[in-house]
Formats: structure tokens, C-alpha cells, sequence
């Protein structure tokens, strides 16, 4: 795993299963022989996560920290980690949350728990879809083409395609790569059941050597950026909306010239249940598409359209039935690609210049606002909220 991505998955590693793994299980109080089976026991079983073939997932992992603290140490006994320290609080709020469970009981329900990944790590579930165990975390993007069409797809359907830092990247360089190709049309879509759940929010949670102030300040550049590619792509860009999209994969749809959804799909921009603020443009698109009192009851009060409303509102182009959406969808695209490349980018550069200037300043003030809104407490609080498990939108 490289890049962001892999720091991100260290910081995760580092902070859940460094504990449990690497430390030695010392400091116990060994009473009787019960208990001395139980130290046994508990001993095995941090070796044995070791060997566990799948990645059990943050919430366990953070179940696993805490029972392990809990176990060895006893009660929550240290100070409570600052706002900003979103890794440490959520790990602090696990442990605390054991109460004053017995280091015995703690002991006992890790041996339980590693016992229980153990098992099911070496039988996978039969429901298990088999192109899900295929998708490696690396390959979160994956771009074709062909057939007139470059699809730019997000791929990491575990994760309800949520965007890491490396995507933005990489997707920065497939929309500047699909600009200068063959294919007269681009596409984005989403694998799996999600077209996007919005910005991943453990992007915040990897704090650079400058603080909660220079991840903001990046951060605000790569949405600038970011943005900026949908505002400049020179050709027809058409969303594919297989299912429900979030925050940033909705408001950059004012962006694109074409939006197909499926009947599942929703559109939902929760920016001040997360106490954040527009972006993508859509505190300009959205006024513009819809009328300025639809576009604030999704942009203010995040409220969630259903596909049908949204295509009512304009923000979708067309709706169909989810069954049929794919053969549809890419029969029609298909059709469209044969029309004259340079007819469409011309008819686009016409409609898409005069607009430009403007879409770029709109584009730079929400990036700076946002800027400020990720150092909220209202922000902050929302996503050590939704990262320790308590929310979900
Ligand atoms: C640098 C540029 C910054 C631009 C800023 C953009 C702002 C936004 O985009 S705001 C929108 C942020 N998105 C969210 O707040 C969505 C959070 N996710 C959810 O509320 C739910 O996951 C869901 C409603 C999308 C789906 O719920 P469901 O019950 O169907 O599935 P889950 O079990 O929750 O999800 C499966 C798996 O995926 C992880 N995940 C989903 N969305 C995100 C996300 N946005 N960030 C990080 N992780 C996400 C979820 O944690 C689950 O992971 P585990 O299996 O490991 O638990």
C-alpha cells in the first residue's frame, strides 16, 4: 500500500494493534491455577491476531485495543487525549467505556474475540460476494477505455467508495490524462452498491508534522484542486450514479455536463450535521439548478433526495429503472460517442467559458472557508464521532 493510503492504514495499525501485538502481556497478577490458564490463554491469543489472514476492521481492532488495555493495565487511568488527537481520543473513549470491568472478564472476552476472527477468518462467509475478496485496497481507481468511452471508476466498494487523499490525486490524473485521450466522452462511476460515501473521514485523522493547521491547509489545496479539473474538463463528462452518493460526490455533479442515476441512488450533503460547508462549486451550481431554497434545504439542513427528486430539481439528467441501468445507461453512451468529437467540445467549451472565471473564485472561497471549518469543534466533533462508531448518517 502506498502513499496516503498507507500511512493512513501505519496510523490505524499503529495505533489498534501495536498494543496488542508487540507489547509484551506483562504486568499481570497471576493469582491461582484458573488464572493462570486464563494468562495462557490471553498469551496465545495476541499471537494468534497475529496470524489473522483478513484485516478485522477499525471497530474491532479498537475493541481489541481496549480489551487488551483493559486487561493489562485495569481501568482507564490515564488523561483523557486533547480534541485534535482524534486517533488517541478514539482509542481513550474505548478503553474508558470498559468501566470498571475485571481485568479477568477483559481478559477472557479478547480470548473470546480472537477466537472468534480466528474461526471466521479461516471460513469465509459463503454470502460473501467474490468480486468484493478480488478487489485489492490498492487498486481504488481503476480506469478504461473503450468503445469511445474513458470510465474513470471508484473502486473500493468495501468502503462504500469513500475518497482517501491518493484517490483525489489519482483521480486528478485520470481526468487530466482522459482530457488529452481519444475517447470523445468521460465517464465516473462507482463499483458495488455506493457511487460514493463523499470524503473518507479518516483523511483527518493521519495529523502531518504541522498540526491540525497544515492538514487543513492541504487539505484546502487538494479540494481546490481537485475541483478545479471538473471546472476545466475540456470534453462531455457524464456521472454514472450507481447508487447513493455523498457530500463531495453529489455537489461536483453541478459540474458534470450529464448525470445518469440509478432508481437506488440518493444524493445527500450533510455538511452541517459534519459542521463543514459546501464545496465542488455547488454553493453556486446548486442556487442555479434548483433555486436558491431547494439548493439550502440539501446545502444547509442536508437534506437527502431520492433520485426521482433529484432529477425533478435538475441535478440529475435522467432516471432509470435499477434493473435496466447499466444496459441502458452504457447502450445510450455508446451511441453518443459516435457523434463528432470536436462538435461536443466545442459546444461545451461555449456553454462551460462563460462561467469559468466564476466557478474557479467560488471554487477557491468555499476551499478557504472550508479551511477554517475543518479546525472547528463542530467539525471535529463530528468526525471523532462518526470514527469512534457513535454516528452515522
Ligand atoms: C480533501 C477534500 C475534502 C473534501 C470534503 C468533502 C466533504 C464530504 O464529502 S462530506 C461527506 C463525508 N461522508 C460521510 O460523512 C459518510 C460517512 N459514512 C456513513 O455515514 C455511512 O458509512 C454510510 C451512510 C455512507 C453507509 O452506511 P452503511 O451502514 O450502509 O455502511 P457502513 O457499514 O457504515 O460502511 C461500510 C464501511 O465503509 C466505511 N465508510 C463509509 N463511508 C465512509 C467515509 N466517508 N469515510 C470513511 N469510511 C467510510 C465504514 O466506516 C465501513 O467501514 P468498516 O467496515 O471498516 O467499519
Amino acid at each position: 500500500m502506498a502513499g496516503f493510503a498507507g500511512r493512513l492504514a501505519r496510523c490505524w495499525y499503529s495505533g489498534f494493534l501495536r498494543s496488542p501485538l508487540q507489547v509484551p502481556a506483562l504486568g499481570l497478577h497471576v493469582g491461582g491455577p484458573a488464572m493462570q490458564t486464563s494468562q495462557k490463554d490471553f498469551n496465545n491469543a495476541v499471537s494468534q491476531l497475529k496470524l489473522l489472514k483478513e484485516d478485522p476492521g477499525n471497530e474491532v481492532k479498537l475493541k481489541l485495543y481496549a480489551l487488551y488495555k483493559q486487561a493489562t493495565e485495569g481501568p482507564c487511568n490515564v488523561p483523557k487525549p486533547g480534541m485534535l488527537d482524534f486517533i488517541n481520543k478514539t482509542k481513550w473513549d474505548a478503553w474508558n467505556a470498559l468501566g470498571s470491568l475485571s481485568k479477568e472478564a477483559a481478559r477472557q472476552n479478547y480470548v473470546d474475540l480472537v477466537s472468534k476472527l480466528s474461526a471466521s477468518s479461516e471460513s469465509p462467509s459463503p454470502e460473501a460476494p467474490a468480486a468484493d475478496k478480488k478487489q485489492p485496497e490498492s487498486d481504488s481507481l481503476v480506469v478504461t477505455s473503450g468503445d469511445g468511452i474513458t470510465t474513470i471508476r471508484l473502486n473500493r466498494p468495501t468502503k462504500k467508495n469513500a475518497l482517501t487523499t491518493q484517490m483525489y490525486h489519482d483521480i486528478i490524473a485520470a481526468l487530466q490524462a482522459a482530457s488529452k485521450d481519444e475517447s470523445p466522452i468521460t465517464v465516473l462511476t462507482g463499483s458495488g452498491d455506493y457511487f460514493c460515501s463523499g470524503n473518507d473521514l479518516t483523511n483527518f485523522t493521519s495529523l502531518p508534522a504541522g498540526g491540525p493547521e497544515e492538514m487543513a491547509r492541504s487539505s484546502a489545496v487538494l479540494l481546490r484542486d481537485f475541483v478545479n479539473c471538473f471546472i476545466d474538463f475540456p470534453k462531455p463528462l457524464v456521472a454514472v450514479v450507481n447508487g447513493p452518493a455523498v457530500g463531495i460526490s453529489v455537489t461536483i455533479l453541478g459540474l458534470f455536463d450529464v448525470v445518469y442515476a440509478t432508481d437506488r441512488a440518493t444524493f445527500h450533503t450533510p455538511f452541517s450535521h459534519l459542521g463543514q460547508s459546501p464545496e465542488g462549486c455547488s454553493s453556486y451550481t446548486f442556487p442555479k439548478i434548483m433555486g436558491s431554497s431547494k439548493a439550502a434545504e440539501m446545502l444547509l439542513f442536508g437534506k437527502k433526495l431520492t433520485a426521482q427528486e433529484a432529477c425533478a430539481q435538475g441535478l440529475v439528467t435522467e432516471v432509470f429503472p435499477d434493473s435496466t441501468f447499466q444496459k441502458e445507461v452504457w447502450a445510450r453512451l455508446k451511441a453518443y460517442s459516435k457523434l463528432p468529437p470536436n462538435a461536443m467540445r466545442i459546444s461545451k467549451q461555449i456553454i462551460r467559458d462563460r462561467e469559468k472565471e466564476k466557478l474557479h473564485a467560488v471554487n477557491a472561497e468555499e476551499s478557504n472557508v472550508l479551511r477554517e471549518r475543518w479546525l472547528s469543534d463542530e467539525c471535529m466533533n463530528a468526525i471523532a464521532s462518526f470514527l469512534s462508531r457513535k454516528s452515522k448518517l
